[in-house]
């Protein structure tokens, strides 16, 4: 299978580190000219629990770059088109000119799978890309980026794949070679044809842990060990749970669990929201907890936990 990774961050380098071996061709888009290069001269090392690997570029990893200031793209030729284009670019990155380089590395039967943490990347894509090229993923893997060429697996989760608007008419079976390469490259992976619900889900999982560890400045472990932080915790999620069952959105019953099993499963994890506070990177909170406050106030709903978190990390911004 041929994949093109844009955004090689700390989720885009454990998928390109994980999957390289089971490509026929993999590339990795950088945001910078000196992350390709000292990519292409150092290698990718990549850490998890069984230890220290380092990957080299080869015929079938390589390391590009697209300058969006510049519009200035490098990447070898190839005539064959990608099977999948993996976008792992924060919401903010996702502009006009990012679009249209995607775009154009699409031909009829690329896919788009856009991995999202929050809501509204469906409505900047779909302006420019095909609704029926058009996959989106949510995953729980837990990823840390150090430096320009290393990265950490920092908890397995599940990855769930699938279309917004037009769930009836994805044929699973039709990426049924996608989920059996992830499977090999070791992330648990589903199609799934209620992707609002996987959304959502997701989106409140964000909403909770998300804002609490950059504001916190700790690990998502580290927020199961108080009651003060337990208790933030259960009043985001009330909160948002009321946001969706007015939407309508019929959640899976044991998601408190399931939110309390990802900070377990990615206890040593920095969360994307902390790691941006760390760098002095804008964080998404605009797409989660604020997505979470438009919705509420267009249903005339109070979340005074979501607007307090909301505003410490604006102000941390
Ligand atoms: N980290 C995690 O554990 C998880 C993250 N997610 C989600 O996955 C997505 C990616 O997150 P994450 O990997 O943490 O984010 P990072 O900020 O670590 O990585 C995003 C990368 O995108 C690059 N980028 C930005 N603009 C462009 C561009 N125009 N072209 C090419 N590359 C670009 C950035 O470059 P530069 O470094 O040069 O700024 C950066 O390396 C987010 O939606 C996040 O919410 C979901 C689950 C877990
Ligand atoms: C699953 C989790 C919380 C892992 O840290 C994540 O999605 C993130 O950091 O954005």
């Amino acid at each position: 299978m041929r994949i093109m990774i844009v955004g090689a961050g700390s989720l885009g380098l454990l998928f390109a580190a994980k999957l390289a071996a089971y490509c026929e061709r993999l590339t990795v888009i950088t945001r910078t000219r000196e992350q390709a290069g000292e990519l292409a001269g150092q290698g990718l090392e990549f850490n998890d629990a069984d230890g220290c690997q380092k990957l080299k570029q080869n015929e079938s990893l390589e390391f590009g770059y697209f300058i969006e200031e510049e519009q200035k793209a490098a990447v070898a030729t190839n005539s064959k088109p990608y099977d999948y284009i993996f976008l792992m670019v924060k919401q903010p990155a996702i502009t006009k000119e990012l679009v249209d380089y995607l775009d154009n590395h699409m031909d009829e039967r690329t896919y788009l799978l856009c991995f999202q943490n929050g809501m509204g990347h469906e409505e900047k894509l779909g302006e420019v890309i095909d609704s029926h090229r058009l996959l989106l993923a949510v995953t729980t893997e837990g990823a840390r980026r150090d430096g320009f060429t290393r990265v950490s697996h920092t908890g397995h989760g599940v990855t769930y794949i699938g279309s917004m608007q037009h769930s009836e008419e994805i044929d699973p079976s039709a990426h049924f070679l996608l989920v059996e390469l992830l499977g090999k490259a070791g992330f648990q992976s589903e199609m799934s044809k209620n992707m609002d619900v996987r959304i959502w889900s997701k989106l409140i999982i964000n909403a909770v842990i998300n804002p609490l560890t950059a504001i916190m400045r700790v690990t998502n472990g580290e927020l199961l060990n108080t009651t003060s932080s337990m208790s933030l915790m259960e009043a985001l999620y009330q909160e948002a749970y009321a946001v969706a069952l007015a939407q309508g959105v019929a959640l899976p019953d044991r998601l408190w669990e399931s939110l309390l099993g990802v900070c377990t499963a990615t206890s040593q994890n920095h969360s994307s929201m902390l790691q941006d506070i760390e760098n002095s990177r804008p964080t998404e909170i605009d797409r989660i907890n604020g997505s979470l406050l438009a919705i509420a106030n267009k249903l005339n709903m109070k979340l005074p936990t979501h607007e307090t978190v909301y505003l410490l990390v604006k102000a941390l911004e």
